[in-house]
């Protein structure tokens, strides 16, 4: 008998979430049946997601979402083995019993040498994200100019230097001195933090004095107000998140966007990265062989400790993460 240790969402978040929102329980697993296999967490996922999608999937009292890299330390289903690696989507727990449907086997071509927490991020859900939003959202084209904000993270860091694979100029920006010297040293051409320039308007001029033909938005709220006045004619915004919205407790007001995409005739679309379900080995495979190459480099923020998974979610959405938040069990 194996026991799990499991994150609940005890309350709703109201607000900014807070270590009291979650408890930890333990559940006892039961024994395997034929087919089923189980599984140790050894790397888990924190993502904004997390945050709105709790209000619309969730109810008080569920196991908190989520991802997990983990390892088969028992199988009776002849599809996997024992001390294989999956990404999993299992919610926050050490230790869970799947039949194996989920599951995705890490790529046979994994190499020994790169941490498997990378299918959490850069080559995983996160990777994916801003390989489909470039080249399917903003049709991203050589020579072009292409803004990110929260560049510095999980998706906004592989945009940037997939945009630079792609030929285009990049401008992101991010929230610490720390953020913008790293983006700098991956590649970016302009880099500044959001929270210290005296007028986001100069400094998105100033980074790019023609403007932007492609904006990959993270952030929305006022950020987005903002950077609409900066593209170009017929540029295109790629709507991938929110995250300056998610713990409003009372909804910002515009301003709308109408104007600027009609006299701009802008093309803005929101989008998940699910949509692109079948392609997902296309992209592993190209995320996968530019790290190899060492043309798309990785930070992980990684927490200790599986007790730690609240203060882990808490102070990424606080912007505490250096690329992609995660917590090693
Ligand atoms: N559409 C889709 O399919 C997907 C969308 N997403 C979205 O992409 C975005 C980035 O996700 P991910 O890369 O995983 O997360 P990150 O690794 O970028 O972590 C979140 C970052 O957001 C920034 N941030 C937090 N609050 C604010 C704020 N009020 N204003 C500006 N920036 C803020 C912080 O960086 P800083 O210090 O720079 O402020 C923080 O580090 C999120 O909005 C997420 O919801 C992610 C995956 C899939
Ligand atoms: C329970 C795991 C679900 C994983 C799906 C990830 C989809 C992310 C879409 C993100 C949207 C905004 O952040």
């Amino acid at each position: 008998m194996v026991t799990a240790k499991v994150w609940v969402l005890k309350k709703h978040f109201e607000g900014f979430p807070k270590p009291s929102d979650f408890d930890l329980k333990k559940i006892e697993l039961p024994n395997l049946k034929d087919g089923e296999l189980l599984l140790e967490s050894v790397f888990l996922s924190v993502d904004p997601y997390m945050r709105p999608y709790s209000r619309r999937d969730m109810k008080e009292g569920d196991i908190m979402i989520g991802t997990q890299v983990a390892r088969i330390v028992e199988s009776k289903n002849p599809a996997f083995t024992v001390g294989a690696f999956v990404v999993a989507r299992s919610g926050w727990r050490t230790h869970f019993i799947s039949d194996g449907k989920d599951l995705q086997l890490l790529p046979s071509n994994w190499p020994e040498s790169l941490p498997k927490s990378l299918a959490l991020g850069t080559v995983g859900m996160p990777g994916l994200t801003a390989y489909f939003g470039l080249l399917e959202v903003c049709k991203m084209k050589p020579g072009e100019t292409v803004l990110v904000n929260a560049a510095a993270g999980a998706v906004g860091s592989v945009v940037g230097q997939l945009a630079k694979i792609g030929g285009c100029k990049v401008v992101g920006c991010a929230g610490s001195g720390e953020k913008v010297a790293y983006l700098k040293k991956i590649g970016f051409d302009e880099a500044f933090n959001y929270k210290t320039v005296t007028s986001l308007d100069e400094a998105l001029r100033k980074a790019s004095p023609d403007g932007y033909d492609c904006f990959f938005d993270n952030v929305g709220g006022e950020f987005a107000s903002i950077a609409i006045n900066h593209m170009k004619k017929y540029g295109r915004i790629a709507v991938c998140g929110a995250i300056s919205q998610y713990n409003d407790s009372v909804p910002q007001q515009g301003p709308y966007v109408q104007v600027p995409m009609i006299f701009k005739e802008l093309q803005m679309e929101g989008f998940i990265v699910t949509r692109w379900s079948n392609r997902r080995e296309e992209g592993l495979n190209a995320l996968l062989k530019w790290v190899v190459e060492g043309k798309v480099k990785y930070h992980e923020q990684v927490t200790e400790g599986f007790e730690n998974m609240p203060m882990a979610f808490i102070g990424m959405l606080k912007g505490e993460n250096l690329g992609k938040a995660i917590v090693k069990v």
